[in-house]
């Protein structure tokens, strides 16, 4: 049984209660039936204070939770149980949904104390990961999504794109409202699912999906809630005009089953909170697949650098509406021209006025999570603190304001203006709540003095009562001349006159006794029972009048939940930009320029541009914004890619080639989220989409082989990438032979520069690809290089023109350590590729990798074949002479070294004045200077 099949075995009522059904205790015979209604749940049922289990899915919990699996006896047998606090259920609850279940709470629904006979209870809730609301599993910094896909036939879509929308997608954040709906060709929507990665998904009928790189929970969901009709009938609860607001049936039958489907999990009810359905086309934003995220490590890093991800070095947000939104914007990147610059303007002038910055940190730091607290409101969840701090966040809002008021930008004054004080509510909630309530809304304190005139009536009442009761005991002192005699309460006696025993021979006939304690008597008198009734009473009348107008006003505050929502939206917003703008002064980022008059976005990039200097990304002095933040001293690189060009990086190992090339792409996505960039300056095309395939040791866990999957990402790229895209290829080919690879490798370069026309960046250690630049001049090489300095490699990091000197890999073998032996004989193969042909390819990449392996621990470079000829030089100094063999003179003596030596130049003696040539004499210590010299002299010996 596999792990779903394990979980959905203890769905539903166990099998033992139904054989026992007839005999069952009413409550378990109430749990029974509510599993069977909820099958698709582990049921969790009310009994006081525990959520219990029971049966197989007792064992469940208990296995799952690590709580105590224990028994219940009663007449009809014995039950496997398991039960969690409802008091702190939300660490237990993350781990059911952690090891993949799904949650029903059945909770008590009437008084336990009122209930005559058994109490009734129902599933209020279901739990499950992308329906979940407690803020305790929720990401403050994430949207949590529940998706729909659908699929719909082509002629029943209305879209008049050739590539019809044939499959529809939503998302729906349950925590927040945010409601989202696009529709694609099924490879677009594939992309935009994984871009969106719902923690849960719900798929129509026919949708086939592949397995999908992240994990969602796919929940199975009735296929009538993807009808059309049924579709439109859920959706029109939320929009007036449901056809209005998609533009495919797909697009409409996915939104209404993400709506059914939330509305289902919240117990079968209209998701108040949800205001607004919004439709995208993915082409509206830079498309970034789920590839491209992952590789540029915009979110999550995949280095030892654990935690630095772009997200985290731009996240100095005030707040959790702010951080979720900057993901959603870097997520998203502008394809919009005039979207992007209007950001720019707002960042740059947020970077001009560190007043309005700091002031605006400063607000937004006590700004409550809006979103989530207005969802709250309307699923009646919200307690008085949580209106409270809706009253703190709404204090700021004019403030906020006036921060706004001096700078200069269209985009940040229409935020400004978007900024409802909502006076109304904020006096609201400030007139009725008082300002610390407690968390409790059912026992009282919550609503202020002043704000129902019945309710101060009935304080009024209880408060003269207690007044009363206060003087009672100097009065009772007089009236009994008992001067120790107390009035005191408690919460099983009420109040009460208590006398010590030597003077209860005072005690006046009126007094009847309550209790009899070791040293005194309590009593009370009618008078006091009569008080003290009316102050119970006004309590209890005041408590549930409390409740009442609570209610009331969470009702009130409910209605105005788009307004709030408009509230929180502009605030996300101003958050994102100030970070934007607190980033771009501390690490000293520039506005970068588009080329082309302002209204030009994607595709806009006139022919003359295409080719010419305008039209491609250059960039000045341009850093890797993670990086440079780990390290102490980043050497910054220019791009001058025109566009459809293609440059192939060459380099060692560790020499910066993949750094460079996702931090041109860095650049390009930070500008397009409206950001300054890393560089000193920087011209930018408005890219479309950015695809990247790096690294070849990354997919192991997707169940391809490496190569199959470096492959079919390339396929994607080659199929899909326009003359307004960026591609990184970093090492493509390496998967298989040496001969394959490169012949693939030098295809895809041809193709990319004369059919696609897409602006490329092309890591790789294949030499001979670098010729693809003889005979097409819109392939150039560039290449990255090394210094020997005091006897060690060190990186320059710099990018230069040109290719690389030849390759390293064998070099770099052998000062990883591996064996002499090994070396040479890969060098003779790499000398004469003809000679062992097949063996050649194999030695060449085995080589290469036991380099790759050595990563980190070695230091190994070139500056155009400094290091190479040195490392040749050093190694025929010690073994044969690699030129003799060429020659065909294998047999080994000084003599015919010495005439083949005269007949031609020397490679050794080459080495040693290459060693000569490099030493670094000033930084050079006498003792260095002496064992190079020493070491120098052996091998001319
Ligand atoms: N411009 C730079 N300035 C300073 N340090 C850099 C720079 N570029 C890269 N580095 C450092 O060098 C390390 C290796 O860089 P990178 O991974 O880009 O090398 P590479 O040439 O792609 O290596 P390989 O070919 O093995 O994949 C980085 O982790 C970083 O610490």
């Amino acid at each position: 049984m596999n792990a779903d099949a394990q979980r959905e075995a203890v769905y539903g009522a166990p099998p033992e209660m139904l054989a026992a059904r007839d005999d069952l205790t009413p409550m378990l015979s109430q749990y029974a039936d509510l599993c069977e209604e909820h099958d698709d749940a582990v049921v969790l049922f009310q009994v006081g204070d525990f959520y219990e289990a029971f049966c197989g899915a007792a064992e469940a919990v208990a296995r799952t939770c690590e709580v105590t699996l224990t028994q219940r006896e009663d007449s009809t047998g014995t039950w496997p149980m398991a039960g969690i606090p409802i008091d702190n259920a939300a660490g237990y609850l993350e781990r059911l949904l952690d090891a993949g279940y799904r949650v029903a709470l059945a909770e008590q629904v009437e008084d336990a104390e009122e209930a005559s006979g058994l109490v009734d209870r129902a599933v209020t809730q279901l739990i499950t990961p992308g329906t979940v609301v407690d803020e305790e599993l929720l990401d403050a910094g994430r949207a949590t999504y529940l998706g729909a896909v659908a699929r719909v036939g082509d002629g029943e879509s209305r879209h008049s794109d050739a590539d019809a929308a044939t499959y529809g997608l939503a998302v729906v954040d349950v925590s927040t409202g945010e409601c989202l709906v696009t529709g694609a060709d099924r490879a677009l929507a594939l992309e935009e699912l994984e871009r969106l990665a719902p923690a849960e998904l719900v798929v129509g009928p026919d949708c086939d999906l592949p397995d999908l790189p992240f994990d969602p929970m796919e929940t199975p969901f009735e296929p009538g809630a993807f009808d059309a009709d049924a579709a439109r009938e859920t959706l029109s609860a939320y929009a007036p005009r449901p056809d209005a607001v998609v533009e495919s049936a797909a697009e409409l039958r996915a939104v209404g089953a993400a709506l059914a489907y939330a509305e289902y999990a919240q117990g079968d009810s209209k998701l108040e909170y949800v205001t607004r359905v919004t439709r995208f086309d993915p082409r509206e934003f830079l498309q970034l697949d789920a590839t491209a995220i992952r590789s540029l490590e915009l979110f999550e890093s995949r280095s030892a650098r654990a935690g630095s991800t772009l997200f985290s070095v731009l996240d100095e947000t005030a707040c959790a509406l702010g951080r979720r939104r900057l993901e959603a914007w870097l997520r998203r990147p502008l394809v919009d021209r005039d979207r992007i610059e209007a950001r720019l303007d707002a960042v740059e002038a947020l970077c001009d006025d560190a007043l309005a910055r700091a002031d605006l940190r400063d607000h937004l730091s006590s700004v409550y999570d809006l979103e989530r607290l207005v969802a709250r409101v309307s699923r009646e969840r919200a307690d008085a603190r949580d209106l409270r701090s809706l009253k703190t966040t709404l204090d700021r809002v004019p403030k906020v304001r006036e921060a706004l008021a001096g700078t200069d930008s269209d985009l940040l004054a229409d935020l400004r203006d978007s900024l409802d004080e909502l006076e109304d509510v904020r006096d609201l909630v400030g007139d009725a709540v008082v300002s610390d309530p407690p968390q409790e809304i059912t026992e009282g304190g919550v609503i202020a003095d002043g704000f129902d005139a019945e309710l101060d009536d009935i304080r009024g009442t209880a408060e003269a009562g207690r007044e009363w009761v206060s003087n009672l005991e100097a009065r009772e002192q007089e009236r009994t001349g008992i001067d120790s005699l107390e009035v005191g309460y408690n919460q099983v006696h009420g109040y009460y006159i208590e006398v010590t025993n030597p003077n209860l021979d005072r005690v006046p006939d009126d007094y009847q006794r309550r209790q009899t304690l070791k040293n005194s008597e309590r009593f009370y008198t009618p008078e006091l029972k009569e008080r003290e009734d009316e102050i119970l009473r006004a309590s209890d009348r005041a408590d549930a009048l409390e409740y009442d107008l609570f209610c009331e006003v969470r009702a009130d505050v409910a209605t105005e939940s788009a307004r709030i929502q408009a509230v929180a939206d502009a605030l996300a917003d101003l958050d994102v930009l100030r970070t934007l703008a607190d980033v771009a002064v501390a690490n000293d980022y520039a506005r970068p320029e588009f080329h082309g008059d302002a209204a030009s976005s994607v595709g806009s990039t006139d022919e003359a541009g295409a080719t010419g200097e305008t039209g491609g990304i250059h960039i000045d002095a341009g850093r890797h914004p993670v990086v440079e933040r780990a390290q102490d001293e980043f050497v910054p690189n220019p791009a001058a890619l025109p566009r459809g060009s293609v440059a192939l990086v060459t380099g060692p190992n560790m020499s910066g080639k993949s750094t460079y090339m996702r931090q041109v792409a860095l650049v390009c996505v930070l500008a397009q989220v409206g950001s300054f960039v890393p560089a000193k300056s920087a011209q930018l095309p408005v890219l479309d989409r950015v695809f990247t395939r790096i690294g070849a040791s990354d997919d192991i866990a997707g169940g391809q082989s490496t190569f199959m999957r470096e492959m079919s990402e390339l396929t994607e790229i080659l199929h899909n990438a326009t003359g307004d895209s960026l591609v990184l290829l970093d090492e493509v080919g390496r998967g298989t032979s040496t001969a394959d690879g490169l012949a693939i490798a030098r295809a895809a370069t041809e193709f990319l520069h004369d059919e696609v026309g897409a602006t490329t960046l092309f890591a790789t250690h294949y030499h001979d690809l670098t010729d693809a630049a003889d005979d097409r001049e819109g392939v150039f090489n560039l290449h990255f290089t090394a210094a020997r300095r005091d006897g060690e490699v060190t990186f320059l990091h710099s990018v230069a023109d040109g290719p690389s000197s030849s390759s390293y890999g064998v070099e770099v073998a052998q000062l990883a350590g591996v064996p002499a032996s090994v070396v040479k004989r890969a060098r003779n193969l790499v000398d004469e590729p003809d000679a062992d042909a097949e063996g050649a390819g194999d030695a060449e990449d085995d080589a290469e990798g036991v380099a790759a392996a050595a990563n980190g621990e070695v230091a190994e470079a070139a500056e155009d074949g400094t290091l190479a000829a040195y490392v040749d030089g050093l190694e025929n100094g010690h073994g044969e002479n690699e030129h003799q063999k060429r020659e065909g003179t294998a047999t080994s003596t000084t003599a015919t070294t010495a005439t083949a030596a005269a007949a031609e130049p020397n490679p050794e003696l080459e080495a040693v004045a290459e060693a000569l040539r490099e030493a670094d004499l000033v930084d050079t210590t006498p003792l260095e200077a002496l064992n190079l010299l020493s070491e120098l002299k052996g091998r001319l010996e």
